[in-house]
């Protein structure tokens, strides 16, 4: 378990992270999404001690990690794939951290099984692909057997069949009792991965729940309908409330777009004053739309500081 309680972090004049509180619970997949300097890389370097909060606290089962002899038979982190020695070889690396954690060299072998490296465990890091460096260190954070887990952008540079391989093994871990937070810029990687959701926007909480529960929140349910009796159908859905937008049309009727009445109620009402549909269709916006809807605010704002003159990004 993660508990992430008002956690502020500034840098200078620039604040990565205000008022931060979330839980991320074991047993479950969660995954850790804002747009590009939402404040996840720093976030997950705070729960790690590797930065200290301007304010607020973090704890990893109950107690700061810093705190924690042999860290990685507590918390298995990948920041950063590329952060490796490349003069090594994969089996050096690893038992390098074994060493450092008292982990049974025994331990090296078996995770480099477990994420497919054991053909390139003597091969220096140095020529790997930015995959099998994902891999080599996922392979790392498996080694003290932690029951919490954290990865920054773990599907970088995996190929689409070692993007199947993880989120299998970040299922398997779920499945195990561990806490699993992964964090992604895109709602697309984590749709078919996590159970729960934290999203971020400009350093603040968006969202903590569900993915069903987030998908609703930012849910525009909007209608679809075509008819040839296209005003009077518009007249009749607004005055119950409805917004009604023309999208289109042809010889078969006007297209139109209804949000704020359900399907039923369009039905209903189009069947009692004898208006004929040729189509009707309930479209609900997608876990993108909703993240796009719910974080467009944060992603306005880095747009703004990128125009600023001496903005450095
Ligand atoms: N060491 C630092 N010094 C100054 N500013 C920093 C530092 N680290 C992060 N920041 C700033 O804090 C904000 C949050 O950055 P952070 O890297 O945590 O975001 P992120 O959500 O991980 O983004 P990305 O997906 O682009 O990695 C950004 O404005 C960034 O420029």
């Amino acid at each position: 378990m993660i508990e992430v309680n008002e956690l502020t972090k500034r840098y200078g004049g620039t604040t990565a992270v205000k008022d931060l509180s979330f839980t991320v619970r074991p047993g479950l997949v969660t995954g850790f999404l804002g747009p590009n300097g939402a404040g996840k890389s720093t976030t997950l370097r705070l729960i790690l001690g590797l930065n200290e909060p301007s304010g607020g606290s973090v704890t990893v089962d109950g107690r700061p990690f810093r705190d924690r002899p042999r860290g990685l038979r507590h918390v298995g982190a990948l920041l950063d794939a590329g952060d490796v020695h490349g003069g090594r070889t994969a089996a050096a690396h690893l038992a390098a951290l074994a060493r450092g954690n008292r982990i049974p060299r025994s331990r090296v072998d078996e995770v480099l099984a477990e994420v497919g490296l054991t053909g390139a465990a003597r091969r220096r890091i140095g020529g790997f692909s930015l995959g099998m460096k994902q891999r080599l260190g996922i392979a790392g954070t498996l080694l003290g057997d932690p029951p919490v887990l954290l990865f920054d952008e773990p599907l970088n540079g995996l190929d689409p069949e070692g993007v199947k391989w993880v989120r299998g093994l970040f299922r398997r871990l779920a499945v195990e009792g561990r806490t699993v937070f992964v964090s992604s810029h895109l709602m697309t990687e984590m749709e078919s991965t996590a159970d729960e959701l934290v999203v971020i926007g400009r350093g603040e909480l968006i969202a903590a729940e569900s993915l069903a529960d987030f998908a609703a929140r930012g849910t525009r349910s909007s209608v679809s309908v075509r008819t040839r009796q296209g005003a009077e159908l518009t007249d009749l859905l607004t005055a119950e409330g409805a917004d009604v937008r023309p999208v289109g049309g042809d010889g078969q009727g006007e297209l139109l777009t209804v949000t704020g009445l359900s399907s039923e109620r369009v039905a209903e009402l189009a069947f009692r004053h004898r208006i004929m549909l040729g189509e009707l269709t309930t479209g609900r916006s997608s876990l993108e739309e909703a993240f796009m809807e719910l974080t467009a605010d944060s992603i306005e704002y880095g747009a703004r500081t990128a125009r600023e003159p001496g903005a450095n990004r």
